[in-house]
Protein backbone atom coordinates (compact mmCIF):
# COMPACT_ATOMS: atom_id res chain seq x y z
CA UNK A 1 0.00 0.00 0.00
CA UNK A 2 1.91 3.25 -0.95
CA UNK A 3 0.49 7.09 -1.38
CA UNK A 4 -0.08 6.83 -5.55
CA UNK A 5 -2.30 3.92 -5.56
CA UNK A 6 -4.15 4.67 -2.49
CA UNK A 7 -5.04 8.19 -4.31
CA UNK A 8 -5.77 6.04 -7.33
CA UNK A 9 -8.94 4.87 -5.33
CA UNK A 10 -10.69 8.21 -5.11
CA UNK A 11 -12.48 9.37 -8.51
CA UNK A 12 -10.53 12.11 -10.78
CA UNK A 13 -12.35 14.70 -9.52
CA UNK A 14 -11.06 14.07 -6.23
CA UNK A 15 -8.00 12.93 -6.43
CA UNK A 16 -6.42 16.25 -8.59
CA UNK A 17 -7.72 17.81 -5.46
CA UNK A 18 -5.14 15.94 -3.16
CA UNK A 19 -2.34 18.19 -2.09
CA UNK A 20 -0.56 15.97 -0.09
CA UNK A 21 -0.76 12.30 1.21
CA UNK A 22 1.22 10.23 3.89
CA UNK A 23 0.73 6.94 4.77
CA UNK A 24 2.39 5.87 8.59
CA UNK A 25 2.27 2.81 10.20
CA UNK A 26 -1.68 1.99 8.65
CA UNK A 27 -2.49 5.98 8.80
CA UNK A 28 -3.60 7.68 6.40
CA UNK A 29 -3.11 11.59 6.57
CA UNK A 30 -4.47 13.76 3.25
CA UNK A 31 -4.67 17.43 2.71
CA UNK A 32 -7.44 18.31 0.32
CA UNK A 33 -8.59 21.34 -1.48
CA UNK A 34 -11.95 21.82 -0.88
CA UNK A 35 -12.01 25.19 -2.20
CA UNK A 36 -15.15 26.74 -3.99
CA UNK A 37 -17.59 23.72 -2.34
CA UNK A 38 -20.25 24.80 -0.22
CA UNK A 39 -19.92 23.69 3.11
CA UNK A 40 -22.59 20.50 2.76
CA UNK A 41 -20.29 19.39 -0.12
CA UNK A 42 -17.14 19.65 1.53
CA UNK A 43 -18.37 17.45 4.29
CA UNK A 44 -19.48 14.96 2.03
CA UNK A 45 -16.55 14.72 0.55
CA UNK A 46 -14.51 13.88 3.78
CA UNK A 47 -16.68 11.21 3.98
CA UNK A 48 -16.41 9.67 0.90
CA UNK A 49 -12.47 10.20 0.96
CA UNK A 50 -12.44 8.47 4.56
CA UNK A 51 -14.79 5.88 3.25
CA UNK A 52 -12.89 4.76 -0.08
CA UNK A 53 -9.01 5.29 1.77
CA UNK A 54 -10.72 3.27 4.66
CA UNK A 55 -11.37 0.43 2.71
CA UNK A 56 -7.67 -0.27 1.86
CA UNK A 57 -5.46 -3.40 3.14
CA UNK A 58 -4.21 -2.12 5.81
CA UNK A 59 -5.52 1.39 6.72
CA UNK A 60 -5.94 1.65 9.95
CA UNK A 61 -7.23 5.59 10.03
CA UNK A 62 -7.85 8.12 7.74
CA UNK A 63 -7.19 11.43 8.83
CA UNK A 64 -8.43 14.01 6.34
CA UNK A 65 -7.58 17.69 6.24
CA UNK A 66 -9.82 19.93 4.02
CA UNK A 67 -8.00 23.01 2.93
CA UNK A 68 -10.89 25.75 2.11
CA UNK A 69 -11.06 29.26 0.71
CA UNK A 70 -11.10 31.88 3.25
CA UNK A 71 -14.76 33.27 2.68
CA UNK A 72 -13.47 36.88 0.88
CA UNK A 73 -14.46 39.83 3.56
CA UNK A 74 -17.01 41.84 2.06
CA UNK A 75 -16.99 45.01 0.73
CA UNK A 76 -17.45 48.15 3.23
CA UNK A 77 -19.06 50.91 2.63
CA UNK A 78 -19.72 53.56 5.61
CA UNK A 79 -22.69 55.97 5.70
CA UNK A 80 -22.09 58.83 7.52
CA UNK A 81 -23.45 62.45 8.64
CA UNK A 82 -21.90 65.11 10.19
CA UNK A 83 -25.56 65.42 12.62
CA UNK A 84 -28.04 63.31 13.85
CA UNK A 85 -31.43 62.84 12.16
CA UNK A 86 -30.84 63.58 8.66
CA UNK A 87 -31.65 60.39 7.38
CA UNK A 88 -28.52 58.31 7.75
CA UNK A 89 -30.56 55.22 8.60
CA UNK A 90 -33.16 55.68 6.13
CA UNK A 91 -30.80 56.08 3.58
CA UNK A 92 -28.57 52.91 4.55
CA UNK A 93 -31.69 50.86 4.96
CA UNK A 94 -33.39 51.90 1.37
CA UNK A 95 -30.01 51.49 -0.17
CA UNK A 96 -29.47 48.16 1.13
CA UNK A 97 -33.02 47.01 -0.02
CA UNK A 98 -32.47 48.95 -3.57
CA UNK A 99 -28.85 46.60 -4.05
CA UNK A 100 -30.24 43.85 -3.18
CA UNK A 101 -33.21 43.75 -6.00
CA UNK A 102 -30.33 44.67 -8.37
CA UNK A 103 -28.98 40.91 -6.99
CA UNK A 104 -26.59 42.25 -4.87
CA UNK A 105 -25.38 40.09 -1.40
CA UNK A 106 -25.86 42.87 1.05
CA UNK A 107 -25.55 42.93 4.92
CA UNK A 108 -25.88 45.92 6.85
CA UNK A 109 -24.18 46.85 10.66
CA UNK A 110 -26.18 49.42 12.26
CA UNK A 111 -22.94 50.79 14.66
CA UNK A 112 -25.23 53.75 15.49
CA UNK A 113 -24.89 53.28 19.50
CA UNK A 114 -26.92 55.81 20.37
CA UNK A 115 -29.95 55.76 17.98
CA UNK A 116 -30.02 52.26 16.63
CA UNK A 117 -33.03 52.13 14.00
CA UNK A 118 -32.36 48.85 11.68
CA UNK A 119 -34.00 46.54 13.71
CA UNK A 120 -37.23 48.27 13.34
CA UNK A 121 -36.29 49.50 9.56
CA UNK A 122 -35.70 45.54 9.22
CA UNK A 123 -38.56 44.64 11.17
CA UNK A 124 -36.32 42.23 13.64
CA UNK A 125 -36.40 44.01 16.59
CA UNK A 126 -35.82 42.01 19.60
CA UNK A 127 -33.96 39.02 17.97
CA UNK A 128 -30.90 38.22 19.75
CA UNK A 129 -27.79 37.21 17.58
CA UNK A 130 -25.96 33.77 18.45
CA UNK A 131 -21.96 33.93 18.73
CA UNK A 132 -20.12 31.16 17.11
CA UNK A 133 -16.44 30.75 17.25
CA UNK A 134 -16.80 34.01 19.14
CA UNK A 135 -17.75 35.92 16.18
CA UNK A 136 -21.70 36.95 16.17
CA UNK A 137 -24.18 35.22 13.43
CA UNK A 138 -26.03 38.24 11.50
CA UNK A 139 -29.73 38.50 12.15
CA UNK A 140 -31.84 37.45 9.62
CA UNK A 141 -34.67 39.71 7.87
CA UNK A 142 -37.59 39.08 5.39
CA UNK A 143 -36.23 41.39 3.17
CA UNK A 144 -33.19 39.10 2.63
CA UNK A 145 -30.69 41.20 4.46
CA UNK A 146 -28.88 40.31 7.26
CA UNK A 147 -28.11 43.00 9.64
CA UNK A 148 -26.57 43.14 12.87
CA UNK A 149 -27.30 46.47 15.50
CA UNK A 150 -26.47 47.27 18.63
CA UNK A 151 -29.93 47.18 18.89
CA UNK A 152 -29.70 43.76 19.02
CA UNK A 153 -27.23 43.40 22.06
CA UNK A 154 -28.30 46.14 24.14
CA UNK A 155 -31.97 46.87 25.86
CA UNK A 156 -32.94 50.53 24.24
CA UNK A 157 -31.31 53.03 26.02
CA UNK A 158 -28.38 51.12 28.00
CA UNK A 159 -25.87 52.11 24.97
CA UNK A 160 -26.44 55.91 26.00
CA UNK A 161 -24.07 55.43 28.73
CA UNK A 162 -21.24 54.20 26.64
CA UNK A 163 -18.24 55.75 26.44
CA UNK A 164 -15.35 55.71 23.46
CA UNK A 165 -13.52 52.23 23.14
CA UNK A 166 -16.19 50.53 24.23
CA UNK A 167 -18.68 51.78 21.31
CA UNK A 168 -15.62 51.15 19.35
CA UNK A 169 -15.04 47.93 20.20
CA UNK A 170 -18.73 46.87 20.25
CA UNK A 171 -18.80 48.33 16.75
CA UNK A 172 -15.38 46.09 15.84
CA UNK A 173 -17.89 43.44 16.65
CA UNK A 174 -20.38 44.05 14.40
CA UNK A 175 -18.25 43.71 11.77
CA UNK A 176 -16.02 41.48 12.16
CA UNK A 177 -18.99 38.70 12.27
CA UNK A 178 -19.77 35.56 10.31
CA UNK A 179 -21.22 37.39 7.19
CA UNK A 180 -21.31 34.59 5.00
CA UNK A 181 -21.65 35.45 1.09
CA UNK A 182 -22.77 39.09 2.23
CA UNK A 183 -20.64 40.58 -0.38
CA UNK A 184 -21.06 44.51 0.24
CA UNK A 185 -21.79 45.48 3.84
CA UNK A 186 -23.25 49.26 4.31
CA UNK A 187 -22.20 50.23 8.14
CA UNK A 188 -24.88 53.27 9.43
CA UNK A 189 -22.30 55.26 11.39
CA UNK A 190 -23.62 57.35 14.22
CA UNK A 191 -23.65 60.97 13.56
CA UNK A 192 -20.42 62.93 13.53
CA UNK A 193 -16.91 61.78 14.16
CA UNK A 194 -16.07 59.91 17.39
CA UNK A 195 -14.94 56.88 18.32
CA UNK A 196 -16.61 54.81 16.71
CA UNK A 197 -15.46 56.62 13.23
CA UNK A 198 -11.99 56.20 14.45
CA UNK A 199 -12.42 52.79 15.16
CA UNK A 200 -13.70 52.01 11.57
CA UNK A 201 -11.16 53.74 10.08
CA UNK A 202 -8.22 51.93 11.88
CA UNK A 203 -9.86 48.12 12.04
CA UNK A 204 -11.50 47.88 9.09
CA UNK A 205 -10.95 50.41 5.96
CA UNK A 206 -14.02 50.52 3.74
CA UNK A 207 -13.80 50.98 0.37
CA UNK A 208 -16.16 54.05 0.44
CA UNK A 209 -18.25 56.68 2.10
CA UNK A 210 -21.43 58.15 1.57
CA UNK A 211 -22.34 60.85 3.28
CA UNK A 212 -25.50 62.56 3.81
CA UNK A 213 -27.36 65.49 4.68
CA UNK A 214 -30.18 67.81 4.66
CA UNK A 215 -29.38 70.94 2.65
CA UNK A 216 -29.24 73.15 5.34
CA UNK A 217 -26.18 75.42 5.84
CA UNK A 218 -25.79 73.86 9.63
CA UNK A 219 -26.28 70.35 8.33
CA UNK A 220 -23.51 71.10 5.51
CA UNK A 221 -20.93 72.26 7.56
CA UNK A 222 -21.10 69.02 9.72
CA UNK A 223 -21.18 66.69 6.26
CA UNK A 224 -18.24 68.55 5.31
CA UNK A 225 -16.52 67.85 8.57
CA UNK A 226 -16.98 64.27 8.11
CA UNK A 227 -15.81 64.04 4.38
CA UNK A 228 -12.63 65.45 5.89
CA UNK A 229 -12.49 62.78 8.68
CA UNK A 230 -12.84 60.00 5.75
CA UNK A 231 -10.33 61.87 3.68
CA UNK A 232 -7.51 61.92 6.72
CA UNK A 233 -8.20 57.98 7.02
CA UNK A 234 -7.83 57.98 3.19
CA UNK A 235 -11.45 56.34 2.16
CA UNK A 236 -12.76 57.70 -1.00
CA UNK A 237 -15.88 59.54 -0.77
CA UNK A 238 -18.57 58.11 -3.11
CA UNK A 239 -20.26 61.29 -2.59
CA UNK A 240 -23.26 63.39 -1.07
CA UNK A 241 -26.61 62.53 -0.90
CA UNK A 242 -28.98 65.25 0.29
CA UNK A 243 -32.42 64.13 2.66
CA UNK A 244 -35.18 65.80 2.80
CA UNK A 245 -35.18 67.65 -0.47
CA UNK A 246 -38.88 69.34 -1.06
CA UNK A 247 -41.39 68.46 0.48
CA UNK A 248 -44.99 67.74 -2.41
CA UNK A 249 -47.97 68.77 -0.40
CA UNK A 250 -50.04 65.29 -0.53
CA UNK A 251 -53.15 66.81 -1.04
CA UNK A 252 -52.28 70.04 -3.40
CA UNK A 253 -49.24 68.98 -4.62
CA UNK A 254 -47.22 72.22 -4.41
CA UNK A 255 -44.04 71.24 -3.96
CA UNK A 256 -42.14 73.29 -0.85
CA UNK A 257 -38.57 73.21 0.82
CA UNK A 258 -38.82 73.20 4.61
CA UNK A 259 -35.02 72.65 4.95
CA UNK A 260 -34.37 74.55 1.51
CA UNK A 261 -33.03 72.69 -1.52
CA UNK A 262 -29.91 72.56 -3.45
CA UNK A 263 -27.37 72.90 -0.88
CA UNK A 264 -25.87 69.81 -0.87
CA UNK A 265 -25.68 69.89 -5.03
CA UNK A 266 -24.09 73.46 -4.39
CA UNK A 267 -21.20 71.84 -1.57
CA UNK A 268 -20.61 69.25 -4.14
CA UNK A 269 -19.51 71.65 -6.68
CA UNK A 270 -17.40 73.50 -4.51
CA UNK A 271 -15.88 70.41 -2.70
CA UNK A 272 -15.61 68.50 -5.81
CA UNK A 273 -17.15 65.63 -4.08
CA UNK A 274 -19.59 63.68 -6.63
CA UNK A 275 -23.40 64.32 -5.66
CA UNK A 276 -25.43 61.03 -5.88
CA UNK A 277 -28.73 62.49 -5.71
CA UNK A 278 -31.69 64.53 -3.88
CA UNK A 279 -34.48 62.36 -1.42
CA UNK A 280 -37.54 64.27 -1.37
CA UNK A 281 -39.00 65.03 2.33
CA UNK A 282 -42.24 62.29 1.70
CA UNK A 283 -44.47 60.76 4.24
CA UNK A 284 -43.85 57.55 2.97
CA UNK A 285 -40.39 56.94 3.45
CA UNK A 286 -41.00 57.61 7.34
CA UNK A 287 -44.06 55.39 7.75
CA UNK A 288 -42.29 52.31 5.59
CA UNK A 289 -39.27 52.75 7.71
CA UNK A 290 -41.40 52.60 11.08
CA UNK A 291 -43.59 49.53 9.22
CA UNK A 292 -40.25 47.59 8.62
CA UNK A 293 -40.67 47.96 4.68
CA UNK A 294 -38.34 50.15 3.88
CA UNK A 295 -39.91 52.39 0.86
CA UNK A 296 -37.11 50.82 -2.00
CA UNK A 297 -38.23 47.80 -1.80
CA UNK A 298 -41.64 49.08 -3.68
CA UNK A 299 -42.20 50.87 -6.84
CA UNK A 300 -43.48 53.31 -5.64
CA UNK A 301 -42.09 56.96 -7.43
CA UNK A 302 -40.45 58.07 -3.95
CA UNK A 303 -38.47 54.81 -4.14
CA UNK A 304 -37.29 56.06 -7.03
CA UNK A 305 -34.50 58.33 -5.77
CA UNK A 306 -32.99 55.42 -3.71
CA UNK A 307 -32.60 53.14 -6.68
CA UNK A 308 -31.09 56.14 -8.94
CA UNK A 309 -28.58 56.14 -5.83
CA UNK A 310 -28.51 52.46 -5.52
CA UNK A 311 -27.24 52.83 -9.39
CA UNK A 312 -24.63 55.00 -8.78
CA UNK A 313 -23.40 53.41 -5.64
CA UNK A 314 -22.90 50.18 -7.93
CA UNK A 315 -21.24 51.95 -10.81
CA UNK A 316 -18.80 52.92 -8.71
CA UNK A 317 -18.14 49.93 -7.19
CA UNK A 318 -17.38 48.81 -10.15
CA UNK A 319 -15.13 51.74 -11.17
CA UNK A 320 -13.89 52.46 -8.12
CA UNK A 321 -12.21 56.22 -7.71
CA UNK A 322 -9.17 56.33 -5.36
CA UNK A 323 -9.60 58.59 -2.70
CA UNK A 324 -8.69 62.44 -3.16
CA UNK A 325 -9.07 61.62 -6.96
CA UNK A 326 -11.84 63.58 -7.58
N1 LIG B 1 -36.71 61.61 3.09
C1 LIG B 1 -37.43 61.47 4.19
N2 LIG B 1 -38.76 61.75 4.21
C2 LIG B 1 -39.48 61.61 5.33
N3 LIG B 1 -38.99 61.22 6.51
C3 LIG B 1 -37.68 60.93 6.56
C4 LIG B 1 -36.82 61.02 5.42
N4 LIG B 1 -35.58 60.66 5.79
C5 LIG B 1 -35.64 60.32 7.09
N5 LIG B 1 -36.90 60.49 7.56
C6 LIG B 1 -37.37 60.28 8.94
O1 LIG B 1 -36.63 61.17 9.78
C7 LIG B 1 -36.28 60.54 11.01
C8 LIG B 1 -34.75 60.52 11.16
O2 LIG B 1 -34.21 59.73 10.10
P1 LIG B 1 -33.03 58.68 10.37
O3 LIG B 1 -33.27 57.91 11.62
O4 LIG B 1 -32.82 57.94 9.11
O5 LIG B 1 -31.85 59.71 10.60
P2 LIG B 1 -30.41 59.46 11.17
O6 LIG B 1 -29.56 60.48 10.53
O7 LIG B 1 -30.02 58.06 11.02
O8 LIG B 1 -30.68 59.80 12.66
P3 LIG B 1 -29.84 59.34 13.95
O9 LIG B 1 -28.67 60.21 13.95
O10 LIG B 1 -30.79 59.61 15.06
O11 LIG B 1 -29.53 57.90 13.77
C9 LIG B 1 -36.90 59.15 10.94
O12 LIG B 1 -38.15 59.19 11.56
C10 LIG B 1 -37.07 58.89 9.44
O13 LIG B 1 -38.14 57.99 9.15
Amino acid sequence: MDEQSLKARLPDSIAERVRNIVVKEGRVTLVLDASGFEPDRRSGIESAVKEIIGEADGVTEVRVAMMADKPAAPTIIAVGSGKGGVGKSTLTANLAVALKRMGKKVGVVDADVYGPSQPTIFDNKGAKPEARDEKLVPVPSRHGISVLSMGHLVEPGQALAWRGPMAGNAMAQLVDAHWGDVELLLIDLPPGTGDVQLTMLSKFKPAGAVIVSTPQDLALIDAQRAANLFDSGKVPIIGLVENMSGYACPSCGEVSNPFGTGGVEAASDATDIPFLGRIPLAIDIRTSSDAGEPLAGSDSPDAEAFHAIAGKLAAWLDNPVPAGAN
